[in-house]
């Protein structure tokens, strides 16, 4: 798969002088096309800060940016963001419809192209009729998948996610998680998401990179390997989702990489565990 982004040597400082305070810390990474990879790391560690400055909305202090090979400097026309904060990402005054179009204003196409592709967007995201309603009007999963499908309509060269699930229930949460994965696959999306949410990191992505505290450094590169067809229940239950969620949570605290033997320890105890779950849940069904 060729590279879709490249991020070298990168840095961000705030403040000046006495006040200067380094955020990202030389960080150098590459995500592939079509390509899910998820960057964890604790509270406060420069993980927006990153994003931010992957999306040309702030100037690295020092380090490049690269998407699909040019460089980076202002936002990319064929680079997407969804935020957290859904209610401040759509613009209450404009019909769901409006809103999935209006980054396609600035692109030359013809109302009825923004029209189709903004009625394909709602499809995929699973929101086919709403496309005259206002924002006001649904749910907070709702408007976060109308959020989602105004990303798609650009058909983005790379799609940034920042906690884009951190504000919905938990249910909705894994619901969403599994749109993006579907719609990520059939579209072969490559996308960058920033979670604090371990669990998520592993269950979303086909690599996650873990951040040290700030400033931000990568700590370990992981490549998840479960398999591409997952569900919220087995997924999570599998010995390889638990050892991988194990090795990222020793990670974030501090800890070095595992050895191979050590994960293939992890992951026998793990596998150890999840057959004592179901036989216990077995044994309680036929009681
Ligand atoms: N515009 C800014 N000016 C000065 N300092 C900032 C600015 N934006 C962020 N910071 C500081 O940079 C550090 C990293 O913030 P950032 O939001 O990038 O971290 P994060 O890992 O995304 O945090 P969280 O997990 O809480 O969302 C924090 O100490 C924050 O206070």
């Amino acid at each position: 798969m060729p590279t879709m982004l490249d991020v070298a040597g990168l840095s961000h400082r705030y403040g000046g002088g006495d006040q200067t305070h380094t955020v990202v810390d030389d960080l150098a990474f590459t995500v592939e096309a079509g390509e899910l990879a998820c960057i964890v790391g604790p509270s406060g560690c420069g993980k927006s800060t990153l994003l931010r400055c992957v999306a040309g909305l702030i100037k690295p202090s020092a380090g490049e940016v690269r998407l699909h090979g040019d460089l980076i400097d202002g936002v990319p026309d064929d680079l997407a963001v969804v935020f957290q904060d859904y209610s401040r990402s759509l613009f209450p005054w404009l019909s769901v419809r409006a809103n999935v179009e209006f980054p396609l204003r600035w692109r030359g196409l013809s109302k009825a192209e923004r029209h189709r592709r903004a009625d394909e967007a709602l499809a995929s995201v699973n929101l086919p009729d709403i496309g005259g309603k206002y924002p006001s009007q649904l749910s907070g999963g709702m408007q976060q998948r109308v959020s989602i499908a105004r990303a798609l309509a650009s058909e983005p060269a790379l799609l940034l996610m920042d906690e884009p699930f951190a504000s919905v229930d938990a249910q909705t949460r894994f619901e969403l998680e599994d749109l993006l994965r579907r719609v990520q696959r059939e579209r072969g999306s490559t996308v960058l998401l920033v979670t604090h949410d371990i669990d998520e990191s592993v269950y979303l992505s086909d690599r996650v990179l873990v951040l040290s505290k700030s400033p931000a450094k990568i700590v370990a590169d992981l490549r998840v390997g479960l398999p591409a067809e997952r569900d919220q229940i087995t997924t999570r239950e599998s010995a390889e989702f638990v050892s991988l969620r194990g090795e990222v949570a020793r990670l974030l605290h501090g800890g070095q990489p595992a050895t191979d033997a050590e994960k293939l320890a992890a992951a026998d105890l793990a596998e150890a565990d999840a057959a004592e779950q179901l036989a216990d849940t077995r044994s309680k069904e036929t009681l």
